[in-house]
């Protein structure tokens, strides 16, 4: 479906977002690992999820809507041969994940995805999960492959990048793994494996190794558990641009997961000038939680350093689209991982906002915006999207502050993360609809 945004006058009120993507993730696959029942409150009802929920199933566990948002799995205590393909859909965190969690079991899975999974490399987690002893038919090292698991045994892995995908592939392999299995990593990406693998009773901890912490897991048996998934400081992120962006606006975006390894955007909109305060900062459940409050403001360009980018991966785009609201110039770095996203989100940006009349560049690893302050965004152009739900989100936001519409092509891949977006972001008062 074509969605269609424009300018109508200052963002307000309050919404909560939808769960977190990266959680919901987790809790599923560990509950299905576990021994016992895993009740998840506020679990993401998305499609990225939803397939990993199947995944779950065919590996042999229960997976149940419970009352409202919350949903119940019943793991066997291990993953079983599955008789159908593990269908990833879109989504990388599904497909590298559940790769890590299968590999230490007996069984041969054929992993699958659509045209654009298709395309992302998995030879980042093929290559540690071969060397711990799990094998691959995987011509190009792409999907579709067929994993073939068994006895594992613990590895040191240093990965080549800061991917918490590969990481909690790694750690979540090591759990079957004879020995101890820890993963380094060039900037520490977001933890949450490593914090959820604790709240299941797995034996987790850090190491020092050159002055450096580093997670390390010893194999060990998971047990059902309790799992709330905050609000997804993701998909904040496109109300937060929204109201910075749009005059006079003032929103209140409620129990948003604020873990600082998911905080690189949030940080940078503060050094840009922007009016963000947290309010009632709480921890119940081994992830922080807060809510935040976003003013409309005059912003200025800003240089994030490269090593914040595992804490920013997902907002470059709609950072992107913020900075051509700024005043002066905008350098992103070290964010080369965009470039095998959903989409090649580097060109797909700066393509996109070009046709919008912004200034910008491609880097090799990221891109310039030279922005001239809020009013000078013509926008009035058609969005090809590539399916790409983030740029999708990115020039719906843009159309809301740019002087003429902007329509995105294909809106529908939005449900991969965001599901409602259109309707959450109408309920503060954004003109996006049907084109
Ligand atoms: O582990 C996760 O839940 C995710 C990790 C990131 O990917 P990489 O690990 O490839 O950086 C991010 O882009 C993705 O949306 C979710
Ligand atoms: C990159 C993303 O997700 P995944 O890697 O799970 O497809 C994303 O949600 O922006």
């Amino acid at each position: 479906m074509r969605l269609k945004a424009r300018f109508a006058g200052p963002l307000s009120g309050r919404a909560r977002p939808p769960g977190d993507k990266s959680i919901s993730h987790r809790a599923l696959i560990m509950g299905g690992l576990a021994h016992g029942r895993t009740e998840i409150g506020c679990l993401l009802n998305a499609a990225d999820v939803q397939n990993t929920a199947a995944a779950v199933r065919r590996f042999g566990a229960t997976v149940e809507r419970g009352d409202g948002d919350t949903w119940v799995v019943t793991g066997a205590g291990g993953f079983s041969q599955p008789s159908e393909t593990i269908d990833c859909g879109n989504s990388g965190t599904a497909a590298r994940l559940l790769l890590g969690a299968a590999s230490g079991y007996k069984l041969s899975a054929r992993f699958d995805g659509d045209a654009s999974l298709r395309k992302r490399p998995m030879n980042r987690v093929i290559a540690p999960l071969t060397q711990m002893g799990a094998r691959f038919d995987a011509p190009n090292q792409r999907m579709p492959l067929i994993m073939h698991g068994g006895r594992l045994k613990g590895i040191t892995y240093r990965s080549p990048v800061s991917s918490a995908q590969v990481k909690s592939a790694v750690l979540l392999a090591g759990l079957e793994a004879d020995g101890e299995t820890v993963l380094i990593e060039p900037e520490r990406s977001r933890d949450h494996t490593e914090r959820m693998l604790g709240v299941f009773g797995a034996a987790i901890d850090d190491v020092e190794i050159d002055g450096a912490r580093h997670p390390r897991v010893r194999a060990g048996k998971l047990t059902g558990a309790n799992i709330y998934v905050p609000g997804d400081p993701s998909s904040a992120a496109f109300p937060a641009a929204a109201a910075l962006i749009v005059a006079k606006s003032e929103i209140r975006i409620e129990d948003v997961l604020v873990n600082p390894l998911r905080l690189g955007f949030y940080e940078t909109l503060l050094e840009m000038g922007a009016k963000i305060t947290y309010e009632e900062r709480r921890d119940p459940i081994g992830e922080p939680i807060a809510n935040l409050i976003v003013n409309a403001s005059k912003l200025r360009g800003a240089n994030p350093p490269a090593r914040r980018a595992p804490a920013m991966i997902d907002e470059f785009p709609i950072l992107a689209v913020v900075a051509a609201f700024a005043e002066g110039e905008t350098r992103i770095v070290g964010a080369a991982e965009l470039r095998v996203k959903e989409s090649d989100r580097i060109t797909m940006m700066v393509d996109g906002l070009r046709a919008c009349g912004v200034d910008a560049e491609e880097l090799p690893d990221g891109l310039v915006v030279r922005g001239h302050g809020p009013k000078s965004v013509r926008g009035g152009a058609s969005i090809r999207t590539l399916g790409d739900h983030r740029v999708a989100m990115s020039f719906l936001v843009l159309g809301l502050a740019s002087k003429e519409p902007v329509v995105v092509d294909d809106a529908d891949m939005i449900a991969t993360s965001f599901p409602g977006f259109a309707d959450f972001m109408q309920g503060l008062g954004a003109d996006i609809a049907a084109a």
